[in-house]
Formats: C-alpha cells, structure tokens, sequence
C-alpha cells in the first residue's frame, strides 16, 4: 500500500477550492458536510470543541467522500503536530504563524529525522494504516500539506518569508485574528486590513506558494476568489446551521 494520495494537496494549484468550517466536532457532523459539495473541510482544532479523538472520528467519516479534510491544530505544539499527524491528517493547519523561523520550525515538527523531528509511531498509527503502507517514514512528506496562519501585523510583515520556507505549502489568511490584532476588532473589511490581505495573498504567489481565507459573508468570498485565492472557506457550519433554524422559527413565530 501507497501513502495515501492528499487530493487537497494535488488542488492547490487548479480552480479556487470552496470549502467550509467544521464547529461541531463530530464525526456525524462532518459526514454531513462531506456529502453537501464542498471541496474541503476545516476541523477546528483551535476554536471548536475537539480533541485528537473527536478529530480522528472526523477523519474516518469523512474519508469515503470527495471532500478533503484540513485539519486546525490548537498551538504549534510539536507533539500535538505528531499526534494528529499520527491518526491521519494529511493537511494540517497551524494558527498565529508570525515569522518565518516560526515556519521553519513547523515544518520540522512534520518531518522525520534528518530533516526534522517527527518522532515514529509506525504501526501503532492510522496514518500508517497500521503498518500497511509502505515507506511511509520516506514518503509521507510528498503528501503532507502545511498551511500556515497569517493573522498578525508581523505575520504580513514577514508574508513573503514565511510563505517561501521550504516546507510551507499554503498561507492562510485570518481575517478575524488580523483585523482585531491592527485595533479593527470584528472588521475584517476595514480598508488597512483588506491592504493587509490583499499584500499577503501577492506576497503568497510570490513566493510561489498558495493562498487561502475565510469569509463566510458571499460580496467577500467572491472579491477574494477575483483577487485570485486558491481555496476560500465560505461557510461556518454552526452560523449555518443557526441562520437556518432562526429563519425556520421566524417564518411561525415572526422576528420576536
Ligand atoms: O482569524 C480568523 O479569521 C480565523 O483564523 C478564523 C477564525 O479562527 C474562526 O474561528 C472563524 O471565526
């Protein structure tokens, strides 16, 4: 048996990828979204309620579907890097990536010795298939994706740099964190953040690497796919979810 094949991965480089934020940290959950379109998932490993086993089950449910899960770590914990990449996460986001020595040592936490300092769990692990893939330790680099998260004034300062680590295959845009790190607390459109934005997604393709946001409200999602980003998250399942029920009950009850 092969590494598995990162889709996510190969689709960097194609037609703008839409995806969606998973908040509820199921494995039911994420069944759901996987089977609506979307290109690909987020399991929030920073903001919504998940543990390694709450994302493991994610994982599983969403593997018999064309949808590619992106899994968000919580910090840049090393060995939290080595557990989720150990039950087989093979696009992993990382938050509040501020410099390009940040990076570096991001990507080493992914890579096995000489390169880096991934320690070995082998046969003990789903990313391994227990085992059944072959040449795993010598492989599994061709198929990982790093997405690093720039959302702070030197994280666009040091865009270029960290986008052009060896290592780093996208850069994802915060707009939420960034907007409230420059004072604009819950504007992402604020015109220095959009200048901010735009400058990190041109600092990203030049470094020839690919560009990712989120932005859940449709006029942004389609100013950002024009400006040129590669994968867009679009909606938020939880704000989906309550958008939907609200205008259920407001169709009976009204808007009390
Ligand atoms: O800063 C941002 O924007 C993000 O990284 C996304 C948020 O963390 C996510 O929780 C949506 O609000």
């Amino acid at each position: 048996m092969q590494v598995p094949h990162n889709p996510f991965k190969a689709s960097l480089t194609g037609d703008t990828r839409y995806g969606c934020w998973a908040g509820f940290a199921t494995g039911y959950a994420g069944e759901i979204l996987a089977t609506t379109g979307f290109d690909w998932l987020l399991i929030d490993g920073e903001h919504a309620p998940n543990t390694v086993p709450t994302i493991l089950a994610q994982l599983q449910a969403v593997a018999a579907y064309p949808c590619a899960p992106v899994v968000r770590a919580v910090s840049h914990d090393p060995a939290l890097i080595k557990q989720l990449l150990d039950i087989g996460t093979q696009t992993l986001m990382i938050p509040m990536v501020d410099t390009a020595e940040q990076a570096a040592q991001l990507v080493a936490a992914t890579r096995y010795p000489p390169q880096g300092f991934r320690g070995v769990g082998g046969g003990l692990t789903r990313a391994t298939r227990w085992g059944e893939v072959e040449d795993y330790m010598t492989t599994a680099h061709e198929e990982l994706c790093l997405i690093v998260q720039v959302e702070s004034r030197s994280g666009v300062d040091n865009a270029e740099a960290i986008a052009a680590t060896p290592g780093v295959d996208a850069v994802f845009v915060g707009p939420f964190d960034l907007s409230t790190d420059i004072g604009h607390i819950g504007n992402p459109n604020h015109p220095e953040v959009q200048t901010m934005i735009r400058h990190t997604l041109d600092a990203t393709h030049a470094a020839g690497k690919a560009a990712g946001i989120l932005a859940p409200v449709e006029e942004d999602a389609k100013r950002y796919a024009d400006w040129g980003f590669d994968f867009i998250a679009v909606g938020i399942d939880i704000s989906l979810l309550r958008q939907a029920a609200k205008e259920t009950v407001a169709r009976y009850k009204g808007d009390k």
